[in-house]
């Protein structure tokens, strides 16, 4: 049976660049957002595919829903954490997302939160909007000459390295896959977790959320790190324990920490209200791939692989974003 996309849900706010690829294709293209979990499960019934960004959570509920009607889902954007994948592959969904498409962007909010976490310009420009002029209380530190730990080596955790190096960082980095050729070339160390931590002045991590990466760094990781250490989060909460930097932050272990992610989106738990609030926290609402560049790299990413999904053009044949091969086998 072949896949044919005819009508699309997107349900959470992609760039128009989207629906017009989609419209140009013959595909329809109907937009409800932030749809609660009851209507959403009534909506995916009527529907071929749908398109999301991280809000709007794919889960097995929706997918059963959907059975029989929903074919694909498409993530613009990279993780795909929101959708239950193996559900979706028993359902015959195809799952896919547009890896590269925000990768500069995440990059780039990593680079401006270390900046921030070296100079306090959050602060500094908060207290010049209430008034005052206090230039001995928001001195900083150089990145010249300090090292930079990136846990996770691939797209963006890379294109950190390059970018940081230039300010005159040490690159050191850990990553299970990524040989030590291909961190060279990024200017970047590859060592063992255990040489990494006793070197850091900064960790930052770009990995996803899986079992082996949950609290990669935590209370036990910390004890091994230099007092004063400064950690960055613009991958997935849970990565890095909350608790454990909100005592290192008490006890001076660590001496700064920016977050743009949360284990829970929008924060809820006490632990995460009371780390964002902390005074040497810089913290961000999830705006890693929130660029116009991104949005618009994404959108038409996810637009291009549906129509090669339908095969009604030549232009556009890959399909590289497909997470779930199996599901796809099951139209070939
Ligand atoms: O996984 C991603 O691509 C990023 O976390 C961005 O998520 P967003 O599309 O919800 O901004």
């Amino acid at each position: 049976m072949p896949l044919k996309i005819k009508n699309v849900l997107v349900c959470d706010a992609v760039d128009k660049s989207c629906v017009e690829l989609l419209e140009q294709h013959g595909i329809n293209v109907t937009y409800k957002l932030k749809l609660p979990v009851e209507q959403l499960c009534q909506e995916v019934k009527n529907f071929d595919a749908a398109i999301v960004r991280s809000d709007t959570k794919i889960t097995a509920e929706v997918l059963a829903a959907g059975a029989g009607s929903l074919k694909v889902v498409g993530r613009a954007g990279a993780g795909v954490d929101n959708i239950d994948v193996p559900a979706a592959t028993a359902h015959n969904v195809v799952v896919l997302n547009t890896p590269g498409g925000n990768s500069i962007s995440a990059c780039e909010l990593t680079c401006i939160l270390i900046g921030a976490l070296a100079r306090p310009v959050v602060p500094a420009g908060q207290s010049m909007k209430e008034g005052r002029w206090d230039r001995k209380l928001y001195s900083g530190t150089e990145l010249y000459g300090k090292t930079l730990a990136v846990l996770g080596l691939g797209r963006i955790g890379r294109e950190v390295a390059i970018r940081m190096k230039t300010w005159g960082m040490r690159i050191i980095g850990y990553d299970p896959i990524t040989t030590e050729a291909e961190a060279k070339a990024a200017g970047i160390e590859k060592m063992t977790l255990e040489e990494i931590w006793p070197l850091a002045d900064y960790i930052t991590v770009h990995t996803p959320l899986i079992p082996a990466t949950r609290n990669l760094v935590s209370s036990e990781t910390l004890a091994k790190c230099k007092h004063g250490v400064k950690v960055v989060n613009v991958a997935r909460g849970g990565i890095i324990d909350e608790q454990a930097i909100l005592d290192g932050l008490e006890s001076g272990k660590v001496a700064g920490a920016a977050f743009d992610v949360y284990p829970e989106e929008p924060p809820e738990s006490a632990v995460t209200k009371a780390l964002i609030s902390h005074p040497k926290v810089v913290a961000t609402p999830h705006l890693g791939a929130s660029t116009a560049e991104a949005q618009v790299r994404v959108a038409v990413e996810v637009a291009e692989q549906f129509i090669a999904l339908n095969g009604t053009s030549s232009q556009y044949t890959s399909t590289a974003g497909v997470i779930n091969k199996d599901a796809l086998a099951h139209y070939q």
